[in-house]
């Protein structure tokens, strides 16, 4: 078998954590650098050829947009490199849902990009992050994750970066696919795809951040029946160009809230509604004729965050916005 030659983007978080005696609490990220991790790896050699860097260490509460293009722009630049097969980075897990879809909207390769992550210190008893970094390594070698978009590995399952969402504060098994994105999954060398993301992503993406230095402000608003409307002045008086609601069900808000959002799209402020419950969708409605709104469809208000941004530098047209939020 030809061995792939993978190359690793190392941003820190629990993976590179260092804790006390075999506990999972009140640890130090970014501790241990990419060489030490990998060299945690048993038996990795027989799969393939790691190289790698370590591109940031940080944790992932830091990962912010500039990071994402920084990160972006990097595995573009490599990916088109032939000794490079595929990627895998390893990032804290606390926004690895954020630069999955980042990722997957802005990368131009189909080789693979894997996002994997550990929810214990590199020292706890329980430490995740071999096995993770291991299974990860397995699927970005296997030729069934060739233009699949980027993919989570985590906890031996393979998640679309689309739908990924992280579902648990402390457990191993800390990643689902809302109800759509589950793939497959990785059990030692075993890789077996099950399903697929229909939605665009990376070749197919339509955007492009080549030239991009930073991206439209977008803010999510988390929406409760007694808070006031003037909650959006703040992002008003400080240049958003959009506002994710995260609703309440099918992306509901209060009257209170009505005016001051027709105000925002009369003023070309994008807002579009998601919802705070975990499953199902959020469709159109009569309120987005009336308000200009745009709805999220079946994208959590962290994604739909990420995706507006992106279109939001291509242009801020409602009918625009709306048909990348039907598409995506
Ligand atoms: N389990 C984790 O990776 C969380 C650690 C840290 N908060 C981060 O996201 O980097």
């Amino acid at each position: 078998m030809n061995k792939k030659q993978i190359y690793i983007l190392a941003t820190g978080g629990t993976i590179s954590a260092q804790g006390d005696e075999g506990k999972t609490l009140g640890y130090t990220n970014g501790v241990f650098k990419l060489g030490s991790i990998i060299k945690t790896l048993k038996g990795i050699e027989n799969i393939s050829n790691l190289d790698g860097e370590q591109i940031f260490n940080i944790s992932s509460e830091d990962m912010c947009i500039d990071k994402l293009l920084i990160l972006a722009k990097r595995i573009n630049e490599l990916s088109k490199l032939d000794s490079i097969d595929a990627f895998v980075i390893m990032q804290g897990t606390d926004t690895l849902e954020e630069s999955a879809f980042f990722l997957n909207l802005v990368v131009k390769t189909s080789k693979p990009v894997i996002i994997t992550g550990a929810m214990r210190p590199a020292t706890a008893n329980s430490a995740d992050g071999p096995n993770n970094l291991y299974d990860a390594i397995v699927v970005a070698s296997n030729k069934d994750a060739v233009g699949k978009g980027v993919l989570v590995v985590f906890s031996d399952y393979i998640i679309s970066g689309r739908d990924v969402q992280k579902v648990d504060t402390f457990r191993c098994q800390a990643f689902n696919g809302k109800e759509f994105g589950c793939c497959g999954y990785v059990h030692d060398d075993i890789v077996n795809f099950i399903n697929k993301s229909l939605k665009p992503h990376t070749i197919n993406s339509e955007f492009n951040i080549d030239n991009i230095k930073s991206l439209p402000k977008v803010g999510i608003v988390y929406f409760d029946a007694d808070l006031d409307s003037d909650i959006f002045d703040y992002y008003i008086s400080r240049d958003y160009k959009g506002i994710v609601i995260a609703g309440s069900g099918s992306g509901m808000i209060s009257k209170r809230w009505k005016n001051k959002i027709l105000e925002m799209t009369k003023n070309s402020i994008a807002v579009v509604r998601s919802s705070m419950a975990e499953g199902g969708s959020v469709d159109r409605d009569n309120l987005d004729e009336e308000y200009c709104t745009i709805p999220a469809y079946t994208l959590t208000p962290l994604k739909a965050r990420i995706l507006l941004s992106i279109a939001l530098e291509k242009s801020n047209s409602y009918d625009y916005l709306k048909s990348v939020f039907e598409r995506y």
